[in-house]
C-alpha cells in the first residue's frame, strides 16, 4: 500500500499541532518540566511540514530549506525539552548546530536530490538518536514507563531516518519524492513516533509529579524521615522478603534520652532541630537499602534488611557513640543529647509480623532505658506465643 505523500504530510502536520496544543494545556504552569519546549518543538515540526507540503505551490528552494531546517530545529527542541526535564543546562550552540549545518548543506546541494535526502536523513537520525541516548543515560533517575516510550520512539525514528538516508544512497533516484514503499514507511513511522513520544513525554512529567506527591505523603514533614505509616509499610514489606529469602532482618528503635528537658531548657524549636540532626546522623551511617522512619515524637525506627544481630549491634553502638559526641547548633546554643537503642535482629518465620518486631525492639529499648540510658540493648527473640497484637492501634489501614 502506497499512501499519498501530501495527505501523509498534512496528517503529520495536524498531529503535531494537536499534540502541541495538548501539551500546552497539560503543561500550563509547569515550565520547568520541559513540556513547553516539547510543545514548541511540535509546533516548529508542524511549520516544517507545512513548508515541505507546499512544495510546488511556493518557491521550491524556500520549501526545501525552511522545511528541513525547521524539522531539524524541532528535533533540537525535543532534545532541549529532555534536558530541561532533567534540569540540565542547555547548550544552545550544540543544539542549533544541526539545523544550521542542514541549512548550509542543503543550500549547496539544491540540485542533488539524493544527496539532500542522505544529508537530512543522517542528521535527523543523529538528532533523534541523541534524544534516545540522553534518556537512556538517565534511565536510573526516571520513574515510570513514559521515558521508555520516548526512548523507544526516538530510537525507531533514528532507525527510520537512517534507512531513508541509506535508501536514497542506494537508489540514488528521484523516485523517493513520489509515493514509494520507503517513503510511506518513513511517513507512517514518523506519525506513530510523534504520537508515542509526545504521549510518553506527558507521562514522564505526570509520573514524576505522582512520585513527588507519593514521597511527600510518606515523609515526616519535620525530619524528612519516613512517617509512621510509611516506615511500618516498609517494615512489613521487608519482613515478607526476609521470610521468602531466609535472610536475617534487623530493626532498631531509637529514643532520645530525657528529650523533654531539651524542650524545657532550650525551647520546642531547639528540640525540633535536635530531631532533624539526629535523623541526618542516622542517615549518614546506614546503607541505601536501610530506611529510617519517625515512629513517634522522639522515637525512630530503622529497618535494616539482610542484617545480622551482630552487624546491627555494631551499627547501633556506633550510632549511640556518635549521638553522644554530636552537638546540635541552634541559635547560638550547642545542644547535646544521648540516645538509647533497642535492637531486634534475626531470621524470621512464616507468620511473623511487623508488630512482633516492633514489640521486641521496644522491649529491648525499655531495658536500655532501665539500665541507665545512652546504651544499646539487643534481642534475637520475638515474643511469638500468645502475643496477639501488642500495638493494635498502630495498624495502618492498608495493612489490615
Ligand atoms: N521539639 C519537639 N518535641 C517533641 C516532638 N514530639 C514529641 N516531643 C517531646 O518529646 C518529649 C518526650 O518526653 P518523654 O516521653 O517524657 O521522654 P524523655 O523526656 O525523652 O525521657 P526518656 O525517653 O525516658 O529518656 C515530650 O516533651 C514531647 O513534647 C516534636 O516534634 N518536637
Amino acid at each position: 500500500m502506497y499512501a499519498d505523500v501530501p495527505t501523509l504530510m498534512a496528517t503529520i502536520l495536524l498531529a503535531s499541532l494537536t499534540m502541541a496544543a495538548v501539551m500546552v494545556v497539560v503543561g500550563w504552569g509547569m515550565r520547568r518540566e520541559g513540556l513547553q519546549l516539547w510543545a514548541g518543538g511540535l509546533a516548529v515540526h508542524a511549520a516544517g511540514y507545512l513548508f515541505l507540503a507546499l512544495r510546488g505551490q511556493m518557491d521550491q528552494t524556500l520549501s526545501i530549506l525552511a522545511g528541513n531546517a525547521l524539522t531539524s530545529l524541532a528535533l533540537a527542541l525535543l532534545l532541549a525539552a529532555v534536558g530541561r526535564f532533567y534540569g540540565a543546562h542547555h547548550r544552545w550552540l550544540a543544539l542549533m548546530a544541526p539545523p544550521a549545518l542542514l541549512l548550509v548543506g542543503l543550500s549547496l546541494l539544491l540540485e542533488n536530490y539524493s544527496a539532500r535526502v542522505i544529508l537530512s536523513g543522517t542528521l535527523y537520525a543523529a538528532q533523534a538518536g541523541a534524544v534516545a541516548v540522553a534518556l537512556y543515560r538517565r534511565r536510573n533517575e526516571t520513574v515510570g514507563r513514559g521515558a521508555r516510550l520516548v526512548t523507544a520512539g526516538m530510537a525507531v525514528e533514528a532507525l527510520l531516518m537512517a534507512l531513508r538516508a541509506a535508501g536514497a544512497g542506494a537508489q540514488g533516484a528521484d523516485r523517493l519524492l513520489q509515493t514509494g514503499a520507503l517513503q510511506t514507511l518513513t511517513f507512517f513511522g514518523t506519525f506513530i513516533v510523534l504520537l508515542v513520544t509526545s504521549l510518553g513525554f506527558i507521562f514522564m512529567t505526570k509520573e514524576r509529579a505522582d512520585e513527588a506527591n507519593r514521597l511527600l505523603a510518606a515523609a515526616d514533614p519535620l525530619t524528612g524521615a519516613a512517617n509512621r505509616r510509611a516506615i511500618i509499610e516498609a517494615l512489613d514489606r521487608d519482613i515478607g522478603r526476609a521470610i521468602r529469602t531466609r535472610e536475617p532482618l534487623a530493626l532498631m528503635m531509637i529514643d532520645i534520652d530525657h528529650f523533654k528537658r531539651v524542650n524545657d531548657i532550650h525551647g520546642h524549636l531547639a528540640g525540633d532541630a535536635v530531631l532533624r540532626s539526629l535523623v541526618s546522623l542516622i542517615r549518614q551511617r546506614i546503607r541505601t537499602q536501610d530506611i529510617v522512619g519517625r515512629y513517634g515524637g522522639e522515637e525512630f525506627l530503622v529497618v535494616l534488611p539482610d542484617t545480622s544481630l551482630a552487624g546491627v549491634q555494631r551499627l547501633a553502638q556506633d550510632l549511640c557513640n556518635a549521638a553522644a559526641a554530636h552537638a546540635t547548633s541552634y541559635s547560638g546554643q550547642r545542644i547535646t543529647v544521648t540516645i538509647s537503642i533497642g535492637v531486634f535482629g534475626g531470621r524470621l518465620e512464616p507468620g511473623d509480623s511487623w508488630d512482633l518486631l516492633i514489640h521486641a525492639a521496644d522491649r529491648a529499648l525499655y531495658r536500655a532505658k532501665d539500665a541507665g540510658r545512652n546504651r544499646v540493648e539487643t534481642t534475637p527473640v520475638l515474643p511469638r506465643a500468645g502475643t496477639a497484637s501488642p500495638h493494635p492501634e498502630t495498624f495502618p489501614a492498608t495493612l489490615q
